[in-house]
């Protein structure tokens, strides 16, 4: 294996591949604060105990919503370019369902570059239950995977996940700040080696190993 010890290379443009790109900055701010608020309804209908009456009138008012905004559809591969700090351009799907800025089933993770890799640090509500207030093992395996990728994407090698490999090192709970680091370790032909962290107070949750495959730019 060939440890990657090259600069930091500019993403590839998606463009190039005919993919439809979408500037955050053009993202309305009503769409991001109504992707907020559908947030915490899912939230809220998971949890209530309300009863009947403000059960069918809050049905009401969801299918109202949903009509209003229904008649326009984004096609669902659209990208949203984001300029990092250093001035370079990253993208990802806009509905991605760990990351996407559109999408309100993404709790989203939100990862910066720091020092050889990305982090983030993410609180996830009872949404994302698996064990009673625990975080669901798929949904951590999802956040290793996008932030393996998104690490591998950050080195200027955006790829598809070829192989992942998640170790639950002890219980990830719900509620709680948690800190997702992840970075490459190594390079071979297409293949990318990533690894990463998931931790809670310090204390290691979940690590994970993946192999990106690159995409072949050659056509
Ligand atoms: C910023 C955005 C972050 C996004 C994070 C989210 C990432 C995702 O969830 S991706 C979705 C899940 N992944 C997928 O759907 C991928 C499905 N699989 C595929 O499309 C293909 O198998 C793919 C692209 C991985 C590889 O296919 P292909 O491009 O034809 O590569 P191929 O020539 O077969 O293999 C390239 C190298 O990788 C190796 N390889 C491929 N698959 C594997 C595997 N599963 N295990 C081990 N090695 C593998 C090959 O042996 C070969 O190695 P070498 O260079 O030594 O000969």
């Amino acid at each position: 294996m060939t440890v990657h010890d090259q600069p930091v290379a500019e993403t590839p443009d998606p463009r190039e591949f005919g993919l439809s790109v979408l500037p955050e900055h053009e993202i309305p701010s009503e769409l991001t604060a109504l992707v907020a608020d559908v947030r915490a309804l899912v939230d809220a209908v998971a949890h209530t105990e309300a009863g009947p009456e403000d059960l069918a009138e809050a049905r009401a008012s969801v299918a109202a919503a949903t009509e209003r905004i229904s008649g326009t559809r984004r096609e669902t591969g659209a990208l949203m370019e984001q300029t990092r700090p250093d001035g370079t351009a990253e993208y990802g799907t806009l509905t991605n369902v760990v990351s996407g800025v559109t999408n309100p089933a993404s709790p989203p993770l939100q990862l910066e570059r720091s020092g050889d890799g990305l982090r983030a640090e993410i609180t996830l509500n009872g949404v994302y239950q698996g064990p009673p207030g625990l975080v669901h093992g798929g949904w951590i395996a999802a956040i290793l995977d996008q932030a393996l990728g998104g690490a591998a994407s950050a080195a200027g090698m955006p790829g598809m996940t070829a192989n992942l490999d998640v170790n639950y090192r002890s219980p990830t709970p719900l509620h709680a700040p948690l800190e997702v680091t992840a970075r490459v370790t190594g390079t071979e032909r297409r293949k990318v080696f990533v690894s990463g962290e998931v931790r809670h107070n310090g204390t290691v949750t979940a690590e994970g190993t993946a192999l990106m495959v690159r995409f072949d730019a050659s056509g």
